[in-house]
């Protein structure tokens, strides 16, 4: 019997939940790489605002010291450009530093250093503007300017080392992330592969539990119907096949006969025999019958020894009498079973079908009690009960 939770609810449902889980890991593996991307992508920004805060405060240095040198003022205007590139830069990167809250002292110094820077540069731009002379003023800020640009550049350099090893670690969680994606990627394929694999197996096994129920089926409804002895039709089996065809013989206006069969003298072989000789006589008995039939015709054992056999498509009473006669025959010459050589008679009683009369029931009954005209006026012969059918 197949068990449908067992067999086919379970193994989907434990085949679906698998590969749920596999395509949700390789999905949040891919979401990883990507935020991952992201970072990476905010981190090099970030390195390129660095690189650019340090060429503006270079560009504001150098456009100052062309107009310490030069007495140009047009410098000054360079040196306000990089000034408020160098600021801009830094509120860029002082904001980012909400994401990188470690970069935020780093920032805040770069800023104080910066501040320093161009106040410096602007004390002795403004001494040159004011009073012209500038010699001493001049030697005094250029070391300090050039103390405070030293110690921007190396925060600046501190800052990108910070982001750098940020860069670092998010290439190996890319590097681990992408490892994972492809194991559950060669999972997910192995799995599907394997499913199939199992599903095909699995549905040879069930094709192989659905046919073998069948046949048990088959075996259970052919023991239902047969007789164990001599595989005839039994008695119900019998009954069904009387009455399709008698159903069958109405809506086609068809006759048919049933010959009742009862098998003379067949005690004294059980008795002076035994009861397994006497079974041995029910099968040979039951095959000389069969050769005597057409295909169609369906021959039953219905208990003891007494058979009947429902015919079709024939002519007229003449034909049954000669088939009658034939079954009788069969029997004529002793019947050798074992060592021993049998002699049965067959007393048949015919009832005659046609569309408008009996029932099967009545039909039977009066086949019965055909058969018994046949026992009482001397056995071993047949006997008709149907106006209809003698008329012919
Ligand atoms: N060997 C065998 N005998 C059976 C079986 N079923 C019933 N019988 C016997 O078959 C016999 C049938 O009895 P009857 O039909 O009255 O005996 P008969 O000698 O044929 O009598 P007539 O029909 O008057 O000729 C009985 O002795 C039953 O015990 C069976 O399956 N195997």
């Amino acid at each position: 019997m197949l068990n449908y939770k067992k067999e086919i609810i379970y193994p989907l449902l434990a085949a679906s939940l698998l590969i749920s889980v596999v395509m949700l890991s390789l999905f949040y593996t891919m979401y990883n790489l990507n935020k991952i991307e992201k970072n990476k992508d905010f981190i090099d920004t970030q390195r390129f605002n660095i690189i650019t805060l340090r060429n503006a405060v270079l560009d504001a240095e150098t456009s100052q010291r062309g107009y310490l040198i030069t007495n140009n003022v047009t410098f000054l205007d360079h040196y306000n450009e990089g000034k408020i590139q160098a600021y801009k830069t830094l509120d860029k990167l002082s904001k980012s530093s909400e994401k990188l809250p470690s970069l935020a002292p780093i920032l805040e110094k770069i800023q104080r250093l910066c501040d320093d820077k161009f106040s410096i540069i602007e004390a002795s731009t403004s001494v040159q503007l004011n009073a012209g002379s500038y010699a001493s003023h001049l030697s005094l800020s250029k070391d300090r300017g050039k103390a405070v640009m030293d110690n921007i550049r190396t925060a600046l350099m501190e800052a990108d080392k910070d982001l750098l090893e940020r860069r670092h670690t998010l290439s190996n969680r890319m590097q681990t992330t992408i490892r994972y994606s492809i194991i559950a990627g060669v999972s997910l394929a192995v799995m599907i592969f394997g499913i199939l694999i199992f599903s095909y197996l699995h549905t040879l096994h069930l094709f192989k539990v659905i046919l073998s129920s069948s046949n048990k089926v088959d075996h259970l409804s052919h023991q239902a119907t047969h007789d164990p002895l001599t595989n005839l039709l039994n008695r119900r089996g019998f009954e069904n096949r009387l009455q399709n065809i008698h159903d069958n013989a109405i809506i086609e206006k068809q006759k048919y006969a049933i010959f009742y069969m009862d098998l003379d003298n067949f005690k004294t072989v059980n008795d002076q025999y035994s009861h397994a000789i006497g079974d041995q006589l029910l099968i040979t008995v039951s095959q000389l019958f069969q050769n005597c039939l057409r295909e169609h015709d369906a021959l039953a054992r219905l208990g003891g020894d007494e058979f009947t056999l429902i015919v079709q498509k024939f002519k007229d009473k003449d034909e049954l009498e000669t088939l009658a006669n034939r079954l009788i025959n069969a029997l004529k010459n002793p019947i050798p079973v074992e060592n021993a050589m049998l002699s049965v008679g067959v007393s048949i009683g015919v009832a005659v079908h046609r569309s408008d009369a009996f029932t099967p029931k009545k039909l039977m009954m009066a086949a019965d009690k055909a058969m018994y005209h046949a026992k009482n006026s001397g056995k071993n012969k047949v006997v008709f009960l149907n106006k209809a059918a003698s008329q012919n």
